[in-house]
């Protein structure tokens, strides 16, 4: 028992964290209570994805710290505030992913989220201007398309009950492809088996998080790579054709270019181009070749896709149920909105600062991406007293440090007053970080503000919503999205 308690039998080959001043650690960074005598590697075995999720929020609320877990091999630093965060995300050292993105590999390959080093750099470098603020009005004439199908659809459904999980995706993943890669989605392109592919792969994800012996790459490729191979399939089909669609369409705007100058003109005058296009340009000119422009369109439609539905679904089921709120919503759209919605363009979202506040507090207490990984790859030293060894795996637990009540009093309480500037005023810059923060932040965090705000005018222009579930009721999963096994309804009564 002694031995085990302070080697944690099985995670013995865990390198252990350390003070920098030789501090009991204890004290610095308390360790999460294990379940078995086995340290933590048993903690989630067989758990399912609520339990695991519940587990992760008990350990935060029980120590109220950033704290250590010790696996099979692994020692895991679980961030659960602001400080801690902003120390983590600022370094320069902590830039690769965690062992979690390695997961994702299978079916992102080295793309600008799961690569590191010079690779990111570079892809970086060459897809910010593609999200530049200049652009943002090219997408807002996709996303009011799509945002006026997806209301024509609304009125032709039973609005008695409305599962949201069943129609937001398609909204946004016709969006990302239209706006970001330039395709639209139709008969050819089969999104229902793309979206079912997607969610297996998440499922063997979770797998892979929460039992110790899938993290073994041979256990895994014997019992759950398999199964996988049809599901990867699909999705790589599905990106492979957007790409060749968008080929076609490339090729042929450069051919009925009277000169074939387009391209060097439109560089010199800086036009901006979307995302799948700039790959393109940037392929013909021999920086990234076809593997590397696959790894890109599956990373965004990726990044792109579920986040934004799963941020739209709570942003409406809140909607719902502050009926208060939402008429304050609907006065603002009122003020600021012409009745032709044609004219809706990025300056006038951004006179709906109510709007905002309301989708930003929804991301607050639902954050999309509920947490974030890196891995330390040289010994590291923190200013918080906290040895890192090489190897050692961070969490950083954005669900956890965005309920902080230090810096959200009564974290629980939905308010989006709490983002109005002078509420914001002296706020730790890292106790609101739904798209991350510093370096590796998010890329497409204005697009996917735009494309909530325009549907969110389409809806409440046409809609009252109304509720037709309990929040008490409301379950998490883990995974990479924070998503529920309750089906999120609500009820549209059309305005009159
Ligand atoms: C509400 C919607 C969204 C949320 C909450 C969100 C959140 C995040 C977060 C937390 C990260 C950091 C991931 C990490 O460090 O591991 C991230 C990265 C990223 N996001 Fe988003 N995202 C959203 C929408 C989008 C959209 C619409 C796109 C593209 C069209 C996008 C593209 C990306 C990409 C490419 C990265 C990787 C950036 C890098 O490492 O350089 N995201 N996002």
């Amino acid at each position: 028992h002694k031995l085990n308690r302070d080697y944690c039998v099985m995670a013995f080959f865990a390198k252990r964290l350390k003070t920098v001043d030789g501090t009991p650690l204890e004290r610095v960074v308390p360790q999460a209570k294990a379940e078995t005598i086995f340290g933590n590697v048993f903690d989630y075995f067989g758990a399912n994805n609520v339990a695991l999720f519940d587990s992760c929020r008990i350990s935060a609320a029980n120590l109220k710290k950033s704290y250590v877990e010790y696996a099979l091999f692994t020692t895991f630093y679980n961030v659960i505030t602001a400080e801690d965060a902003e120390l983590l995300l600022n370094d320069k050292n902590l830039l690769t992913k965690g062992i979690a993105y390695y997961f994702l590999e299978p079916f992102l390959q080295t793309g600008l989220l799961t690569s590191g080093g010079k690779k990111w750099y570079t892809r970086r470098k060459m897809l910010t201007p593609a999200f530049h603020f200049n652009i943002l009005g090219q997408f807002e004439d996709v996303f009011k398309e799509e945002s006026q199908k997806f209301v024509d659809q609304c009125k032709n459904l039973d609005k008695s009950s409305i599962t949201l999980n069943e129609i937001i995706p398609k909204f946004t993943l016709n969006s990302v492809c239209d706006a970001a890669l330039g395709v639209k989605l139709d008969d050819q392109l089969d999104d229902q088996q793309y979206r079912e592919s997607f969610k297996m792969i998440e499922e063997a994800f979770i797998a892979r998080i929460s039992n110790p012996f899938y993290m073994i790459d041979a256990i895994y490729n014997v019992f759950l790579g398999p199964k996988m191979e049809k599901h990867l399939r699909t999705v790589h089909e599905f990106s492979s054709n957007i790409i060749h669609k968008r080929r076609q369409l490339f090729a042929a705007k450069l051919e009925h270019s009277p000169t074939g100058q387009e391209k060097e003109d439109n560089f010199a005058k800086k036009k901006r181009y979307s995302m799948l296009d700039t790959l393109l340009h940037a392929e013909r000119d021999g920086l990234i070749d076809h593997a590397g422009i696959c790894e890109e369109v599956d990373t965004f439609m990726f990044e792109g896709f579920d986040t934004t539905s799963m941020a739209l679904i709570f942003t409406l089921m809140n909607l719902s149920l502050y009926q208060e709120m939402q008429e304050q919503c609907y006065q603002e759209i009122l003020e600021c909105v012409e009745d032709d919605l044609q004219k809706l363009d990025v300056n006038v979202l951004g006179k709906l600062k109510y709007l905002e506040c309301f989708i930003k507090e929804t991301l607050r207490l639902y954050p999309s991406v509920p947490g974030i990984m890196r891995k330390v790859m040289q010994d590291t030293s923190l200013a918080n007293n906290v040895f890192l060894p090489a190897g050692t795996e961070i969490s950083i637990h954005i669900f956890d440090i965005q309920r902080d009540p230090r810096y959200f009093p009564e974290p629980n309480k939905f308010d989006p007053s709490r983002f109005t500037p002078e509420n914001s005023e002296g706020r730790h810059p890292y106790a609101y970080i739904p798209f991350s923060a510093a370096q590796r932040n998010c890329i497409g965090q204005k697009f996917a503000m735009l494309e909530m705000k325009t549907l969110l005018v389409y809806i409440l222009k046409d809609f009252r919503i109304l509720p037709l579930m309990d929040p008490k009721d409301l379950q998490f999963e883990s995974g990479i999205i924070l998503r529920t096994p309750n089906a999120i309804k609500i009820k549209l009564q059309e305005r009159i």
